[in-house]
């Protein structure tokens, strides 16, 4: 299994573990007979050993292959790659051996988009370079794709980092963009949504639920947690950790993705939602994954294209400065030339 830093806590003898993830994702501009699926396994592998993480399972439909990993998920269709890792692992190292697989395997040679985010982490001196610090990530991944722009949202502590190609709309560079990729004949722009919800501090007892000691088995936690009934019909992959921990990809018929990854251990517990289900209201999947998880403090974010079905959630959402039991603490939103963003920190209000 892959390296992973576990720090003792010497108070309950339990393990710190880092599960605040790096996430990234690239989009190809669409090209004849291009299919990231082209990669194989093994160098899937390959690369994933640059990142200090493993393959522990794999599931598809028709447009994803979704593969658990040591270190949370993976997700490969013809022209997205997705990448979340936790703990101490090392994503942005291996952005140039899928550069390189993507453009002589694939047919790949494009890059139409790219995101980098993760939220602060709770021990940010025990991660390996780059990501000791989101200046040296910026550094490396402009060293890839020349024109990114970084974003810092939030307060310090709980901020979220954000790294994309997209030039803001309306300026010269985003008109320049649009006509490149209109000029390229293939429709680079399709409808797009991201929700992700990044939680810390979750209860207790439900935390119990995804450890060896109280749940046999993997399917056990997720039918009692209710993480079967967030997004229903997806097909679940999912994995139970030992003596903790646990991960699970759900994919649909329609393409769409569900992700969620549990670090329960009391002194450092942190889950992570995320799913680019295409809903005109986001409302009832938040409401199902905060009564699965009661975490005291989270991160949302939603992004939308124009032409998305959730094109209006990141403006409905910044309206309200209250989710149920929860207090909004910070927001912002974001345009940029192809995309909405909504960025908001909620702590649950004193009892
Ligand atoms: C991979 S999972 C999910 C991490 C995720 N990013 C999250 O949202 O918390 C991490 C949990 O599994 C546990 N775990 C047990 N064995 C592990 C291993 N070999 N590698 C990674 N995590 C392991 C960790 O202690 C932690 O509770």
């Amino acid at each position: 299994m892959a390296e992973t830093e576990m720090i003792s806590n010497s108070e309950n003898n339990e393990q710190f573990f880092e599960g605040v993830e790096k996430l990234i994702e690239i989009w190809f501009t669409p090209a004849k007979n291009a299919d990231l699926r082209k990669i194989t396994r093994q160098q899937w592998e390959s690369v994933l050993k640059i990142v200090r993480c493993e393959i522990i399972s794999f599931t598809q439909s028709e447009q994803v292959d979704a593969y658990v990993l040591s270190e949370s998920s993976m997700f490969v269709s013809r022209r997205r790659w997705i990448l979340k890792t936790c703990g101490t692992t090392t994503p942005l190292r291996c952005v140039r051996a899928v550069l390189s697989l993507a453009r002589d395997v694939a047919g790949h040679a494009r890059v139409h988009n790219v995101f980098y985010s993760r939220r602060e982490f709770a021990r940010p001196a025990a991660q390996l370079q780059p990501h000791d610090n989101f200046d040296s990530e910026v550094k490396l991944l402009d060293s890839f794709f020349g024109d990114g722009r970084a974003y810092i949202m939030g307060p310090e502590k709980d901020c979220w980092y954000l790294y994309t190609l997209l030039p803001l709309a309306g300026t010269v560079d985003a008109l320049e963009k649009e006509q490149r990729d209109a000029g390229s004949g293939c429709g680079a722009s399709e409808p797009d949504q991201t929700i992700e919800i990044l939680m810390s501090d979750l209860d207790p007892a439900v935390m119990d639920i995804f450890t060896r000691a109280y749940s046999a088995d993997a399917a056990q936690a997720t039918k009692e947690s209710g993480i079967d009934k967030i997004i229903p019909g997806m097909v679940i992959d999912d994995f139970l950790f030992d003596p903790c921990g646990y991960s699970m990809n759900g994919v649909a018929k329609d393409g769409c993705y569900m992700t969620i990854h549990i670090t329960p251990e009391r002194s450092c517990s942190y889950v992570s939602f995320e799913s680019n289900v295409p809903v005109s209201s986001y409302d009832e999947v938040i409401a199902r994954v905060l009564e699965a998880f009661r975490p005291a403090k989270f991160v949302l974010t939603v992004f939308a294209t124009p032409d998305s079905p959730a094109a209006e959630t990141p403006r409905q959402l910044k309206k309200f400065s209250s989710l149920g039991a929860y207090e909004q603490k910070d927001a912002q939103y974001c345009q940029f030339s192809g995309y909405e963003l909504h960025y908001a920190l909620y702590a649950k209000f004193p009892s």
